[in-house]
């Protein structure tokens, strides 16, 4: 007994010092390594080779993705070594993998492993894929989808932006054609002053919409989402498309409909987009209101469900409007917008954000008289407030003068508000900006049905900021 109690700590703290050198050395991980070897050796294998290029020198596709899928695998950063590159943003620090050099992945329980090798015949490169022949079946083709869909999503993310225009030519006969300039996006959701429960409801149903590639599928619906995005001019329209780009990562084709010829040309514009992209039609109610125009209503609707019959593949389409309310219904009927989201003038919430941002204050003393300015109805658009703290930057107390001047000089707003303004729409009278309470209340409520989007009606239009003038929402 006694020799128990003298043998036991000496047994514990033998053990400790064990573990203790487990786990400073690589004892356990080059035991475990020699096992997998030991493992992989009982069984066959099957090998495939993905060269660089094909027998007419061309760069294999294939070869490019397989590479991009491997240097963003965690298990090559967790080997041994692997070679360090910055990429094309001067903070970018990219892996690749290097010549001779194997790494291992997993798939659906699978292990396999990638060796980049030279090819006898020089400079070219091979990328060899080694795994069981059991598994063979089972994994090799959906394996090799998997590395597609994932290539396809990192160069995605990687890719810049671009703004096509249509132009408006003839002479050169380059009418309906797209002219494409790099589209360098300052705007971003983070940069926006507007409700956060709003931004985060559009991200959210941006998100759920590049996710749902099957549930379009399996409803036997094309790939697409419309939004709406209305209200007064300067409250964040053009800005909220660029954050939208930015944020799907998509081109924007920008579609200027006085540049159409006619019905067939717009629709040819839509054929020539591609998939990932957005197509925009700024001012849409403006040029209904026209005249005299090329293309006609029933050539927008068309255009609207052309998208149905000529593009499957994910595309979001947005419409800007100052109002919608002398629009025609049939092009806001569901299944042409999906989603409403309107943008209001500036109430005080919005402008104390505004004066944070470009003028970095948080309080003032003339805040109170500014919010008794709102309060009383008066409003001006984000943009209009932006400039004249802009031009007044360097002297905050200037800058809020010259916005009460100008709020008190546009008395005459409510009535501008009551024909064309949303804010006016949703607070029944009263001043209701994207951050008044009211408008939050009524806008979650709205935004709830965002949230239950997998038990709506899928033709079910979504308002995400619109007034309720019934209340009945
Ligand atoms: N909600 C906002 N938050 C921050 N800045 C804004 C906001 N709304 C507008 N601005 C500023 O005002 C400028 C004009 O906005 P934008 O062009 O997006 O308005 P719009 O609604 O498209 O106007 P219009 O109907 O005249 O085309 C932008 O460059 C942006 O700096
Ligand atoms: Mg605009």
């Amino acid at each position: 007994m006694v020799n128990m109690m003298i043998l036991i700590p000496f047994l514990l703290v033998g053990l400790f010092l064990i573990l203790r050198f487990l786990f400073k050395t690589s004892l356990l991980l080059i035991l475990l390594q020699k096992f997998q070897c030991l493992e992989d050796w009982l069984h066959v294998h099957q090998l495939y080779r993905v060269p660089q290029f094909n027998h007419l020198f061309q760069e294999n596709e294939l070869y490019v993705k397989v590479s991009t899928y491997l240097n963003s695998l965690p298990s090559l950063e967790d080997s041994d070594f692997t070679n360090l590159f910055t990429g094309s943003k001067s903070n970018d620090i990219l892996l690749h993998l290097d010549t001779d050099q194997t790494i291992r992945d997993v798939f659906l329980g699978a292990r396999v492993s990638w060796t980049l090798e030279k090819s006898e015949n020089g400079g070219a490169r091979v990328l060899v894929l080694r795994l069981r022949k059991n598994d063979k079946r089972r994994i090799l083709r959906p394996y090799l989808q998997h590395i597609l869909s994932v290539a396809g999503d990192i160069s995605q993310r990687k890719k810049e932006i671009k703004l096509r225009m249509n132009v408006d030519s003839p002479s050169s006969g380059e009418n309906g054609r797209w002219r494409s300039v790099p589209f360098n996006l300052l705007a971003s959701f983070d940069t926006l002053v507007m409700d956060v429960d709003l931004k985060n409801k559009v991200k959210a149903d941006l998100e759920m919409f590049l996710k749902s590639k099957q549930f379009y599928q399996r409803l036997g619906r094309v790939w697409k989402r419309s939004y709406l995005l209305y209200g007064p001019s300067g409250t964040g329209k053009s800005s909220f498309v660029a954050a939208m780009a930015r944020f799907l990562n998509f081109d924007v084709y920008d579609i200027d409909l006085s540049k159409v010829s006619d019905d067939s040309d717009l629709k040819m514009l839509l054929l020539q987009s591609t998939s990932k992209s957005m197509i925009v039609v700024e001012d849409l109610d403006r040029f209904l209101m026209e005249k005299s125009k090329n293309v006609s209503l029933r050539g927008i609707l068309n255009f609207m469900d052309g998208i149905v019959s000529c593009c499957g593949e994910e595309r979001v389409m947005v419409f800007t409007m100052n109002s919608k309310d002398e629009v025609d219904e049939a092009l806001l009927r569901p299944g042409r917008i999906d989603v409403h989201i309107q943008f209001p003038l500036c109430d005080f919430p919005c402008f104390k954000h505004l004066a944070n941002n470009y003028l970095g204050v948080k309080e003032h003393k003339l805040f109170p008289q500014l919010e008794e300015i709102f309060q009383g109805g008066a409003s001006l658009s984000p943009a209009e407030i932006g400039e004249i703290m802009i031009s007044n930057r360097s002297s905050p107390t200037r800058a809020l003068k010259s916005v009460i001047s100008a709020m008190q000089t546009n008395a005459g707003a409510k009535s501008r508000r009551v024909s064309g303004d949303g804010a006016e729409e949703i607070g029944g009278g009263e001043q209701g900006g994207l951050f008044s309470r009211e408008h939050s209340v009524r806008d979650f409520r709205k935004l709830y049905g965002l949230l239950k989007m997998g038990s709506r009606r899928k033709d079910e239009p979504l308002d995400l900021g619109s007034a309720d003038k019934d209340g009945s929402n």
